[in-house]
C-alpha cells in the first residue's frame, strides 16, 4: 500500500502481465521483476499494462433465487435502506437488467446465458442447466469488479430472448449479484462476502406465479403449471442445493395457523441465519440461543383470524449452525409492528423503530405486512452493518500502516 500511495493518487495499484510478475521498490520508483531480475520501470515502454483504480472496498453479495421468488422486491428493500433508489443505468441498453444507486450496483446473472432463448431450444437446455451458462466469464467480472476494475459485462435481453452488445460496469460501493446461480460456481462463491437464499416453497411459488402471470402477463393456469413443472428437476439439480452455501436463508411456506390452507396467501415465513459469519451476528428474539414462543397478539399488537405467531431458537441447517426467527401470519396494522421490532435484538438499526420505517414506507411492496418483508428488511439492515463494519476495518487497517 505504501508503494501505492506514492506513485498513485489513489492507494492501490493492479499490475496485469503476461507471465508471473513481482512489484519491487527502490528510491520512488517502481520496477517489474521476473524471477528476480529487473526488467522494466514504470513510465517506460513496457508490455505491462498498469492502472491505478480505487482500493478494492467492492463488498459483493449474492442473493439467489428462482424466478418470480421476490428478488427485484428485494433488492428494492436493500437499495432503500441504503437512502436511494435503483435506476438502469443511463443512456444505455432500455432492456438492461442492471440497477445502479448511489451504493449498490445490481446485477442480473441472467446476463451470462451464454445460449440465448433460441440456443437453449435447439440443444433442449433451460436457463437454470450450468451449460446455458458461462461460469468462466462470471467469474472473472465478478472478480475484476470486487478488485476495482470496470467490466463490459454482456446483456440477456428478456424482450428478445438474444444476447445483446455488453454495458460497461465500473466497480460500486457493494455489488449485488442476483439470479439463479450466484452460489453454483465454487470461484464465484469464494468472492462472496454475504450470500442470500430467497427459498420459495412450491405451493407459495405457485401462487405468485399464478397472480403475476395471470393477472399481469396473461398466461393460462396450464401453462404456469408446465413451466414450473418444466424447470423442476434442474432446479433440484441446480439452484436449490445452493441454500447450504447461504449465510442467510428466507423460507417461505405456506402457514401452519389454517389447516390444509393451500390458498398462500398467509404466509409461515422462517429467516436461517448462520452462526460465525464475520461481521454477520444474527438477530434474535427476547433472548439470545434460548428457545421462545411468542404470540404477540393482544393489547399492543391488532391481529385478526388466523393470528401471529413468532418462534426463535437455534437449529442446524445443512450441518451448519444456524438461529431461526419464524413468523407465521400478517400484520393488520404496519405501525404497530413497532412493538414486534421492540422485542428483536440485534437488528442493526440505526435508530428506534427504523424496522417499522422501512416496511410503512414500502408498504405497497409486495409481502410488507408478512414475513416475507419484515425479515427482507432485517437482512438488508444486516448487509448496511457488514458494509459499514469493513469499511471502518479497512480505514483502521490503513491508519496503522500510516503509523508504520
Ligand atoms: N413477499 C411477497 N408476497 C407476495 N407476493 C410476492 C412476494 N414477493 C414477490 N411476490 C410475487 O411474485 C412476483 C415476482 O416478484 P419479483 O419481481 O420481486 O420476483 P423476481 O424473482 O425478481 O422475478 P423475476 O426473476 O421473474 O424477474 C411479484 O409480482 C408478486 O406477485
Ligand atoms: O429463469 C430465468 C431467470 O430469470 C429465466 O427464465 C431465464 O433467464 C430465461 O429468460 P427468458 O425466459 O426471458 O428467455
Amino acid at each position: 500500500m505504501a508503494i501505492c500511495a506514492m506513485i498513485c493518487t489513489t492507494p492501490s495499484l493492479s499490475i496485469s502481465s503476461p507471465t508471473q510478475t513481482y512489484l519491487g521498490f527502490h528510491q520512488r520508483r517502481v520496477f517489474f521483476y521476473t524471477t528476480g531480475r529487473r526488467i522494466s520501470r514504470v513510465g517506460e515502454k513496457t508490455s505491462f499494462k498498469v492502472s491505478c483504480s480505487a482500493e478494492s472496498n467492492t463488498l459483493v453479495i449474492g442473493l439467489a433465487a428462482d424466478s418470480g421468488c421476490g428478488k427485484s422486491t428485494f433488492m428494492r428493500r436493500l437499495t432503500s435502506v441504503f437512502g436511494g433508489a435503483a435506476e438502469p443505468p443511463r443512456g444505455g441498453n432500455p432492456d438492461s437488467n442492471t440497477l445502479i444507486s448511489d451504493t449498490t450496483t445490481v446485477i442480473c446473472l441472467d446476463d451470462y446465458h451464454s445460449l440465448d432463448r433460441n440456443g437453449r431450444k435447439e440443444k433442449g437446455v433451460t436457463a437454470l442447466d450450468p451449460r446455458a451458462n458461462n461460469f468462466d466469464l462470471m467469474y472473472e467480472q465478478v472478480k475484476a469488479i470486487k478488485e476495482g476494475q470496470a467490466v463490459e459485462k454482456p446483456i440477456y435481453n428478456h424482450v428478445t430472448g438474444l444476447l445483446d452488445p455488453p454495458e460497461l460496469i465500473k466497480p460500486p460501493k457493494i455489488l449485488v449479484i442476483e439470479g439463479l446461480h450466484p452460489m453454483f460456481d465454487p470461484r464465484v462463491r469464494e468472492l462472496l462476502d454475504f450470500s442470500i437464499y430467497l427459498d420459495i416453497s412450491n405451493e407459495v411459488k405457485f401462487a405468485w406465479k399464478i397472480q403475476r402471470d395471470m393477472a399481469e402477463r396473461g398466461h393460462s393456469l396450464e401453462s404456469i403449471k408446465a413451466s414450473i413443472e418444466a424447470r423442476k428437476p434442474d432446479f433440484e439439480a441446480y439452484i436449490d442445493p445452493q441454500k447450504g452455501y447461504a449465510d442467510a436463508v428466507i423460507e417461505v411456506l405456506p402457514t401452519q395457523l389454517i389447516p390444509g390452507d393451500n390458498e398462500g396467501k398467509i404466509l409461515r415465513v422462517r429467516l436461517i441465519m448462520k452462526e460465525g459469519v464475520k461481521y454477520f451476528s444474527p438477530v434474535y428474539l427476547f433472548d439470545e440461543g434460548s428457545t421462545i414462543s411468542w404470540i404477540p397478539c393482544g393489547r399492543k399488537l391488532t391481529c385478526s383470524y388466523p393470528g401471529i405467531n413468532f418462534s426463535y431458537g437455534p437449529n442446524t441447517y445443512y450441518s451448519n449452525e444456524v438461529s431461526v426467527l419464524e413468523m407465521d401470519g400478517q400484520f393488520d396494522r404496519l405501525d404497530e409492528l413497532i412493538y414486534v421490532e421492540s422485542h428483536l435484538s440485534n437488528l442493526s438499526t440505526k435508530f428506534y423503530g427504523e424496522v417499522t420505517q422501512q416496511l410503512l414506507k414500502h408498504a405497497d411492496f409486495p409481502g410488507s405486512n408478512n414475513g416475507t418483508g419484515l425479515f427482507q428488511t432485517i437482512v438488508g439492515l444486516k448487509i448496511r452493518d457488514l458494509y459499514e463494519q469493513v469499511i471502518a476495518e479497512k480505514a483502521a487497517a490503513r491508519v496503522e500502516a500510516a503509523k508504520a
